[in-house]
Formats: structure tokens, C-alpha cells, sequence
């Protein structure tokens, strides 16, 4: 039920070139199939061999010819060594081939997933995006490495076979061939009907594993509201809707296999009927037919396993489509974007920005503004008037409809000794050097959001977060720079703690500091924060708006925060204070505060907060 809605699309791609796209997609690696290719010819003419052996041993038994026997014998123990060996080889190529092609996938989609705009992943779960990623570049690659190359080797058997059952007997071999072509006739129905249902198993999947990630990250949530019950309900639902797919699939692959066995035991009764009518009219011996018949099996076998291999072929596209689905999201971003960002000498500008999510009102409009290099800006206003968005728009994650964010230039020499700030240490410790090795020197604007990220690994590995080249020394100032060290000391094993990404025994505010500290650990140029203080006391609160000041004004960072809290709007050197989508004043607090605006009115609406804290002028 769940599962089924959102099974909503027909989809329309064709097995074979949903593969051959898969294939083309992994570029070096393309051409590891020759091999594979090579080693499945080789196979199939050793079956051939097996075949002569086998008609050899027939006719030389029913003809009592000794001499047919003993070769029949020594081809037969030549073909099962020279079997084994090929078997082994192409054991081995496939296994290296679906490593290294299954990597390069899965390293193609995360590569896409860091490029694509938020607002298109925001529709996944991430329980569906790690089963692509996971599951579906498998068993994808199955069907090309694993499958595509069983199905190539049979066809080429059955050609082989074929060309060497016709030296044998050529109607009889005419005849199954007339009577193996009805098998696609017969199975093409089937096929599609088994595409659609192994989409539809997929999505029911994925339904499974988005229920059961948000089971995993709820442990609170279920307990405190009683939802045990109800959580193994919505998961055993799911569970069936996924047996009744899995039964479903698995119905209309066995009747696939019945189709194709339909055909072999049919052109069986062909071959003893039409060969019975030679060995009357003398055409044929006893002898021959028996072989015949015989070893009509090594050709009947192909043809029966072409049908459970098609199946298998159509459930590894329909797993490449869901790969292709999130590769062609990047490709939705609007050709715009990529010259939204250029680059100017001081601070960034922001003009004429539209913005709307999807088939939506527009959520940003004609939105203009200058941060200038140094200073604080803050943007504010009533929830939902689109300030997130907004600095998400700034940092490059969702493209604007239309509009241009202008930065300082990374690449203009002028500006080449702002990226080595050394920040002094407040605290005692030595000026940090800003290392040349290691570290992602174009990174000039970082973005802290509202909720910390945080991955399984050390508190250090946390703030570091890739920046390798960095000491443990520059890690631990940026710690002590937003008030985050003393908290981690505490831990029990101080830097060196592991954390989870539900932040392990470290407190919301503790994360968020953590979480600034691995922004100004990059020392960046422009720093772009989402609700920085959101999560802290009154005390750690002030202790951060006194950094923020003190990077902008001694360090010349660009900041540009997003907030509610009126201790840091009143430190601000500029506040953008937003409406329903639109600018509606630019100013300092003061001069905000003086005008016909709206803006007292919302201050006032924010009272009850900042009244906790003792800030609301007196005006208010
Ligand atoms: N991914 C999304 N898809 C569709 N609409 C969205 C999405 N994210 C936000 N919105 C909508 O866009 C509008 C602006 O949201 P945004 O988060 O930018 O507001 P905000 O001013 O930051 O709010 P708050 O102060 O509550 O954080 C809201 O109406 C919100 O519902």
C-alpha cells in the first residue's frame, strides 16, 4: 500500500540500452569486457567439442565401433580439463570486472550526489539513496559482468551447436530451430510484465529501508511516544508488500523458465519424430539418431537458460534505472548556475536573485544586497520568509532561477595572502601557519548549517573533517576559538572520542561548536552561518558573537549569518531584513530600528526569546 504509491510512473526504458549505458558509463573499465568476451567464445567452442565427444561415445555403444568409443573417450577427458581451466579464468576476470566496475559506479553516483542541487535530493530518503548506491550499482553491474556475459556465452553456444548439429543432420537441426523461435514469441509478454514488477519490487524496497533508517534514527522519539507497536506494524506492512513482490517476480520468472522448457521438451518430441521418419526412410541409422538425441541437450540447454537469464537481465536494468535517475539529477540543475558565481575583489554580492522550490511560488524575489569584505551581515526575519534558502542559494547548493552572487576572486594574486590568516590564539597557543600541503586551497566560503553534521569517527577527525595536512595543534586552537575545547576535554578520551552521527554523549550545543570550529579551521575568506548560536546558553552565546565580531573586524572575514538572536543582529555592521521572499530594508540595527519598516514589530514578535536573555532595548 505504502510501497505502491510511489510506483506512480510507467517507465519506458528498454532493458539492453538501460545496460549499454550502464556499460559506457564505466569508462576504462569498458574494455575489460574483450576479455570476458573472449573467454565466453572459448567456452562455447569447448562445448562443441563436448558435443562431438558425446555423439562419438552414443553411436560407437549403439553400433558396437570401439573405435569411436576410445575417441569419443579421450576427447571427452580433454574437453572437462580444458572446461575447468576456461571456467576458472572467467571465474576470476568476472570477479576483478564487478569490483573495479562496481566501485567506479558507486564512485560516480556520490560524485553526482555532491554535484546535484539540494532541492532535487531533498525528495529521497536517504535510505532509498544509500540502496542505489548500494544495491542497485550490484546488482546493475551484475547484469552486464555476470549475466550479459552468460547470455552472449549461450548464444554463441547455441550458434555453435546449431552449425555443428547441422553437419550431423541438417532438417532435424532446421526443425528445432523453427521450433525454438516461438520461445521469444511466447516469453515477450512475459517480460515486460516482469520489468514492471521488478520496479515495482524495487520501490517497495526502498519503502522498506527509508521506514526502517527512520526506525534506526527515532530510538527517542518511538520510546517516549509509545510507537513500538506501531513501528513494527508499518515495517511488517512493508516487509509484505515486499514478499508480495518478491512472490510476484518470482511467479512470472518461473513461468519464464516454463516457457523456455516448453520449447526444449518440444523440440525433443520434434527431433524423435522427424528423426524416426529418417531412420524409416533410411536417411538416417539408429545409431546417429540416438547421438542425436543425446546430445540435443547441449542444445536444448542454452535455450532453456536464455529464459531465467532474461529475467535476470531484466531485474539488473530496472536496478541501472534507478542509478540513472540520480546521475540525470545533476543534469536538471538550470544551465544557469554554473556562471552564478563570479568573482569580485571585496566581499559578495548578491543581485537580483529569484528563486522558487519546484512548481512552487517563488520563495526568493529580486533579492539584491552587498556584504562587504570584513564586516558582519545579518539576515533576518520572520520564520519561513526564506533565509535559509537564501544562503543556500549564496553557497552554491540550490540554483537561483535567475540572478547572480558575485565572491572575491580566489585565483587574483591581490587576494592570495587573505587565505593565509593566521588567527592569533586568544588562549595562549602559537599564531597558526596555514600549511601548504593537504589542504583544498579553493575553499574560500564554507558554510555552517543550522545542524551540525556529524559522522562516526574522533571529535579531531570530526573538525578536521579530510583536512589531513592540518596539526593536532591548529585543530585544537579552532576548538578553543569557538569555546568547543573544554567540552571535548571532558570526554572520556578528550579529541580522540568517538562520535555517532546522533552525537554520541556531546550535548546539541557542544556539536554546534564543534561544527563552527571545522568551518574556521579552513580559515575561510567568507563564512556563511545558518542560526550559529541556535543551540547555545547565554554564555556560549555571547562567547561566539565576540568571535564572529572579532573574525570579521581583525581577520577580514566576510561573514553573513542567518538569526534570530538580537545579540548578534546588534553586533551586526549591516542587517537584511526579509519578508515573504523580499528585501524589504537594509541597514544597521539602528538605523532599522528608526524607519517605517516592520522591523520593531518583529523584534517584538521575537521578545519572548531575547527577553530570557535580558537583550530587548529598551524601546521595545
Ligand atoms: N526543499 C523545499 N522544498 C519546498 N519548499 C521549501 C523547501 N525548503 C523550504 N521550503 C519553503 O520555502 C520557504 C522558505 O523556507 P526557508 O527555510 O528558507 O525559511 P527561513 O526564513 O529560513 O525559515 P526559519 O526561520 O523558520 O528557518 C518556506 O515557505 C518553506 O516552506
Amino acid at each position: 500500500m505504502l510501497a505502491d504509491q510511489t510506483i506512480t510512473d510507467k517507465r519506458t526504458y528498454k532493458p539492453a540500452q538501460i545496460l549499454l549505458r550502464l556499460w559506457t558509463l564505466t569508462g576504462k573499465y569498458r574494455m575489460f569486457i574483450i576479455p570476458l568476451l573472449i573467454a565466453a567464445l572459448a567456452a562455447s567452442l569447448v562445448e562443441v567439442g563436448y558435443l562431438e565427444s558425446i555423439r562419438r561415445l552414443v553411436k560407437g555403444a549403439a553400433e558396437s565401433q570401439f573405435s569411436l568409443i576410445y575417441s569419443g573417450l579421450i576427447i571427452g577427458v580433454f574437453i572437462v580439463v580444458l572446461r575447468a581451466i576456461v571456467s576458472l579464468f572467467t571465474t576470476w576476470l568476472e570477479t576483478i570486472y564487478q569490483q573495479k566496475t562496481q566501485v567506479f559506479v558507486q564512485s560516480r553516483l556520490l560524485h553526482s550526489l555532491a554535484r546535484t542541487d539540494t532541492q532535487e535530493l531533498a525528495k529521497y530518503h536517504t535510505g532509498d539513496l544509500t540502496s542505489r548506491v548500494w544495491t542497485s550499482a550490484t546488482e546493475a553491474q551484475k547484469g552486464i559482468n555476470q549475466h550479459g556475459i552468460e547470455l552472449t556465452k549461450n548464444i554463441i553456444q547455441l550458434v555453435l551447436a546449431f552449425a555443428y548439429f547441422s553437419w550431423v543432420s541438417l532438417p532435424l537441426t532446421m526443425a528445432i530451430i523453427a521450433f525454438t523461435l516461438i520461445y521469444p514469441l511466447v516469453t515477450a509478454g512475459l517480460g515486460r510484465k516482469l520489468q514492471r514488477e521488478h520496479d515495482r519490487l524495487n520501490a517497495s524496497a526502498a519503502a522498506r529501508d527509508e521506514l526502517l533508517t527512520d526506525i534506526i534514527q527515532a530510538p527517542v522519539e518511538i520510546r517516549s511516544y509509545g510507537l513500538s507497536g506501531y513501528m513494527q506494524r508499518q515495517f511488517s506492512g512493508r516487509m509484505n508488500q515486499v514478499f508480495k513482490r518478491t512472490m510476484s517476480v518470482s511467479v512470472l520468472q518461473r513461468l519464464t523458465e516454463a516457457a523456455g522448457r516448453v520449447s526444449t521438451y518440444g523440440g525433443m518430441i520434434l527431433i524423435l519424430y522427424l528423426g524416426g521418419l529418417q531412420v524409416l526412410h533410411g536417411h538416417m541409422d539408429v545409431g546417429g539418431l540416438a547421438a542425436f538425441l543425446v546430445a540435443s541437450s547441449q542444445l536444448t540447454r542454452p535455450i532453456e537458460a536464455l529464459s531465467g537469464l532474461w529475467s535476470q537481465i531484466i531485474g539488473s536494468a530496472s536496478q541501472a534505472a534507478r542509478i540513472f535517475e540520480i546521475l540525470d539529477l545533476e543534469k536538471k540543475k538550470p544551465a544557469a548556475v554554473q556562471p552564478q558565481h563570479k568573482f569580485m575583489t571585496e566581499g559578495v554580492h548578491v543581485d537580483r536573485i529569484f528563486y522558487r522550490y519546484s512548481e512552487q511560488e517563488e520563495v526568493l524575489s529580486n533579492i539584491s544586497f552587498t556584504a562587504a569584505k570584513g564586516k558582519l551581515t545579518v539576515i533576518t526575519g520572520p520564520s519561513g520568509c526564506g533565509k535559509t534558502t537564501l544562503l543556500n542559494v549564496i553557497a552554491g547548493l540550490n540554483a537561483p532561477a535567475s540572478g547572480s552572487i558575485q565572491m572575491n576572486n580566489p585565483n587574483d594574486s591581490n587576494h592570495s595572502n587573505n587565505s593565509a590568516i593566521a588567527y592569533k590564539d586568544s588562549v595562549g597557543l602559537a599564531a597558526l601557519k596555514y600549511p601548504d600541503q593537504d589542504i583544498e586551497r579553493d575553499i574560500k566560503h564554507v558554510y555552517v548549517p543550522q545542524q551540525a553534521f556529524i559522522f562516526s569517527g574522533t571529535v579531531e577527525e570530526n573538525i578536521r573533517f579530510g583536512a589531513e595536512g592540518l596539526s593536532a595543534e591548529e585543530v585544537q586552537l579552532a576548538a578553543r576559538m569557538t569555546h568547543a575545547h573544554d567540552a571535548i576535554m571532558n570526554q572520556t578520551e578528550g579529541y580522540k572520542t568517538e562520535l555517532q552521527p546522533q552525537g554520541g554523549h556531546m550535548s546539541g550545543g557542544e556539536l554546534q561548536r564543534i561544527s563552527l570550529a571545522r568551518a574556521l579551521l579552513r580559515k575561510p575568506e567568507i563564512l556563511l552561518l545558518d542560526e550559529p548560536t541556535s543551540s547555545q546558553d547565554p554564555w556560549h552565546e555571547q562567547q561566539l558573537n565576540e568571535l564572529f565580531t572579532v573574525l570579521a573586524g581583525e581577520y577580514d572575514t566576510t561573514i553573513i549569518a542567518v538569526s534570530h538572536r538580537l545579540s548578534l543582529i546588534e553586533r551586526s555592521d549591516q542587517v537584511i531584513y526579509m519578508q515573504d521572499g523580499e528585501v524589504v530594508d537594509i541597514g544597521t540595527h539602528r538605523e532599522l530600528l528608526n524607519r517605517e519598516n516592520g522591523y520593531l514589530a518583529y523584534l517584538a514578535e521575537q521578545g519572548a526569546e531575547e527577553r530570557i536573555y535580558g537583550e530587548v532595548p529598551e524601546q521595545l
